[in-house]
């Protein structure tokens, strides 16, 4: 039996946890679930998967989540310590799925168990790369990339000779802008870019993938995981997000990973792994397809890939600065403050600020994020003017 934690169990990715904990039966046990602020969907989790532990992020929510467990001797627990205290506790494998760098600390907590830790949360390793590869060598932890391209990168990297990959391919949707005007784009509302054209998932990666900062996000996390330097990862569009991502041999072959669109897939390979596991996931239908698409990113109309690549190269704290910019831009987006096209603008005017200063420890790694935030709220509350 296998025992696990997830980390952001109420949202896309840990429901999606769930629902596959649920279909592995006795085969896995549920010790620590930590959400947000969903009391009501973490309460309901952990009596239906007879948890050790629930955590709350909001501490204002801990009397409801306690009301909530009382008398079903599952644990209840709230605020941001008891998180990381809690996401630390000694399991076979950990599903790190909390959004941004609010999952940087709770992760770099169960990488120290030196078990295996399915990463779904690229912001963590984007904003602190050294810092958590170090502490994966230090812990001797597996690190399983969640990330559709990058668990398909890895399955087309199987049992093959990594020292024989000439780059690698990522495929991006291309988001619900991939064919609008720059005018279309100026003017987007949150909810037109909220809407996926092919994946359901949590409205900030949504943005991020209607900007394309989620393609450059992903540069920054398969150059940290695949220890590839930026021009040996290409990004390709492919609205059906059918071909999931590839990898390029030298001898030419290209090995690429398919599936419908589904994240309980990857999720399945990181659980099961170096297994499979059945799941009742929707099969592709390749005839229904009839044929797939491919052409090559708009680095104009997204600045984003452009960024991503800039900080790669800087190195530092750029990348750090990159995502804590972009988080803010995103949540003023939301919020109605900025238009869509100022979220890279801010993202960029904070990188030029701030540069790329060394980002040695964790430390480091929190400095660089607040200056970033708060350097990035003042150029949102200038856009905003
Ligand atoms: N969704 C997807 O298909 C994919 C997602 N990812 C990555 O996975 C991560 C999660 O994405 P997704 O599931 O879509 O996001 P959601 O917004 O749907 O879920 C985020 C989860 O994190 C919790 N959370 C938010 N803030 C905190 C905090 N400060 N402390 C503890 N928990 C917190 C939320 O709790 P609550 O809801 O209770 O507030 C929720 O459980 C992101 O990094 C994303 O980039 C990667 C590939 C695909
Ligand atoms: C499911 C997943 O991995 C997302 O990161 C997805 O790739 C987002 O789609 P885009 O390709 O539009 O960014
Ligand atoms: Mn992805």
């Amino acid at each position: 039996m296998k025992t696990v934690n997830i980390l952001g169990c109420t949202g896309s990715i840990g429901c999606s946890t769930v629902d596959l904990v649920r279909q592995a039966g006795a085969d896995v046990s549920v010790r620590v679930l930590v959400g947000g602020r969903n009391v009501a969907a973490l309460a309901e989790q952990a009596l239906s998967l007879r948890a050790e532990i629930a955590v709350i992020a909001d501490e204002g929510a801990l009397p409801e989540l306690r009301e909530r467990l009382a008398g079903s001797g599952v644990e209840a627990a709230g605020g941001r310590a008891a998180v990381i205290e809690a996401s630390g506790r000694e399991v076979d494998w950990t599903m790190a799925a909390i959004t941004g760098a609010a999952g940087l600390e709770p992760t770099l907590a169960a990488i120290r168990n030196g078990k295996t830790v399915a990463l779904a949360n690229k912001e963590a390793l984007v904003c602190a790369g050294d810092v958590m590869l170090r502490a994966i060598r230090d812990a001797d932890a597996t690190l399983l990339p969640v990330d559709s391209e990058h668990n398909a990168v890895f399955q087309a990297m199987a049992d093959r000779q990594t020292d024989q990959v000439e780059k690698i391919i990522l495929t991006a949707s291309g988001g619900p802008f991939r064919s609008a005007t720059l005018e279309t784009m100026e003017a987007a509302t949150a909810a037109q870019a909220l809407k996926h054209p092919t994946w359901t998932m949590g409205a900030k990666i949504s943005i991020d993938s209607a900007t394309m900062f989620n393609k450059g996000l992903e540069v920054i996390e398969a150059a940290r995981i695949f220890d590839l330097t930026e021009d040996r990862i290409d990004v390709v569009v492919h609205p059906q997000s059918v071909v999931h991502s590839l990898v390029q041999y030298t001898d030419g072959s290209l090995i690429a990973q398919l599936g419908s669109a589904d994240m309980r897939i990857p999720i399945a390979h990181c659980l099961a792994w170096p297994r499979r596991m059945a799941t009742n996931s929707p099969r592709l239908d390749l005839a229904e397809y009839g044929s797939l698409t491919f052409e090559a990113p708009d680095e104009i109309r997204f600045p984003a890939l452009r960024l991503a690549r800039r900080a790669l190269r800087e190195g530092g704290a750029s990348s750090a600065i990159l995502s804590a910019a972009n988080e803010v831009a995103v949540e003023a987006f939301l919020a109605g403050q900025i238009g869509f096209l100022d979220i890279a603008r801010v993202v960029e005017k904070v990188m030029d600020a701030l540069g790329a200063p060394p980002i040695d420890d964790l430390n480091a790694v929190l400095h660089w994020d607040a200056e970033a935030r708060r350097a990035a709220s003042t150029h949102t509350i200038q856009r905003a003017a």
